[in-house]
C-alpha cells in the first residue's frame, strides 16, 4: 500500500530527530488565596524537560494529580507555562498568537482524546474527512481526503466497518477511529491523553500496540498519559510524574 510503504521511508529517515522539546516548564494554576488573602497558585508543573523524538513512544505515568494531563496540554500547546519553552519540530511556541497556535496543532499535532468525542450521526469514514471538509476541500482534494481516510482505517483495522455510524462501533473501534482521525493531518507529534482508560485490558494492550505501530509506521513522535503501568512494556520511553515534577524512568 502506498501510504505505509511511503510512511516507514519516512520513518526511517526521521528516526531520533527530535520532535517536541519541553525545557524547564513551571505551570501554576491559580487556587484561591492564602490565609493573608493573598491569591495563592498550585504548582502542577514544577520546572519539567523533556523531549519526544520522531518514531519513538512515550508513556507519562503518574499518581492521580501528579500533572500528566497538565504536561500533555502544555505539550499540545493548548495550556501556556508559566515558566520555560516548548520546541515543536524546533521552533519556540511561546511567542505565537493564538491562532498562529491553532494553526500550528492543525499542521503538527495530532491529539487523541481519552473518550472519542465522535459525531453520532457521521460514518467512521466521515469523521476522518470532516475536517478536511470543513476546511473547503472540494474535488480532486476531498477525494484525496477519502482516499486517505481509506488507507488509514485500513491501518487501524476498521476498513470493513468505514461505512458505519459511531453508534454501530463498540468502544474499542471508536478509538481505532479517533486514532486515525489524529493521523489525518500528518502530524508530526501525537498525543494521547489516557487512550484506554474506557477499554477492558485486551482491548487496552490492543490500542496500545497500534499506537506503537502508526508510531513506527508513520515516524511521529508519540507521547501517552497512561496510569496503567502494564502499558509501559510497549513503549520505547518512561517519564514518571511525581507532585509537577518528573523523572525519566526509561
Ligand atoms: N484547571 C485547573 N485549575 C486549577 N488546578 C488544576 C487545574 N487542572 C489541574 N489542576 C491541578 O493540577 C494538579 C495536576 O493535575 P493534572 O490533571 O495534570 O494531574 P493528572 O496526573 O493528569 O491527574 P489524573 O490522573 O487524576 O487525571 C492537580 O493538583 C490538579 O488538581
Amino acid at each position: 500500500m502506498t501510504l505505509l510503504a511511503h510512511a516507514s521511508e519516512s520513518s526511517v529517515s526521521s528516526a531520533s530527530r527530535e520532535v517536541l522539546k519541553l525545557q524547564e516548564i513551571t505551570l501554576e494554576y491559580p487556587d484561591g488565596v492564602d490565609s493573608a488573602g493573598n491569591p495563592a497558585t498550585l504548582k502542577a508543573l514544577d520546572s519539567v524537560s523533556f523531549s519526544a523524538s520522531a518514531g519513538e513512544m512515550t508513556a507519562i505515568v503518574g499518581a492521580s494529580g501528579s500533572g500528566k494531563s497538565s504536561l500533555l496540554w502544555v505539550a499540545a500547546t493548548l495550556v501556556k507555562p508559566t515558566a520555560g519553552t516548548v520546541l515543536l519540530d524546533g521552533a519556540s511556541v511561546g511567542s505565537l498568537s493564538d491562532r498562529e497556535r491553532a494553526q500550528l496543532r492543525a499542521e503538527k499535532i495530532g491529539i487523541i482524546f481519552q473518550q472519542p468525542n465522535l459525531l453520532p450521526s457521521l460514518t467512521a469514514r466521515e469523521q476522518l474527512v470532516l475536517v478536511a471538509h470543513m476546511n473547503g476541500a472540494r474535488g480532486k482534494a476531498l477525494r484525496a481526503a477519502r482516499s486517505r481516510a481509506d488507507d488509514l482505517l485500513d491501518m487501524v483495522g476498521l476498513s470493513a466497518a468505514a461505512d458505519r455510524r459511531a453508534h454501530q462501533l463498540s468502544g474499542g473501534q471508536r478509538q481505532r477511529v479517533n486514532i486515525a482521525r489524529a493521523l489525518m493531518g500528518s502530524p508530526s507529534l501525537l498525543l494521547a491523553d489516557e487512550p484506554t482508560s474506557a477499554l477492558d485490558a485486551e482491548r487496552s494492550a490492543s490500542i496500545v500496540s497500534l499506537l506503537a505501530d502508526v508510531t513506527g509506521e508513520f515516524g511521529v513522535a508519540t507521547v501517552m498519559v497512561t496510569h496503567d503501568l502494564t502499558m509501559t512494556d510497549s513503549v520505547d520511553h518512561v517519564v514518571q510524574m511525581n507532585d509537577g515534577v518528573a523523572k525519566v524512568l526509561k
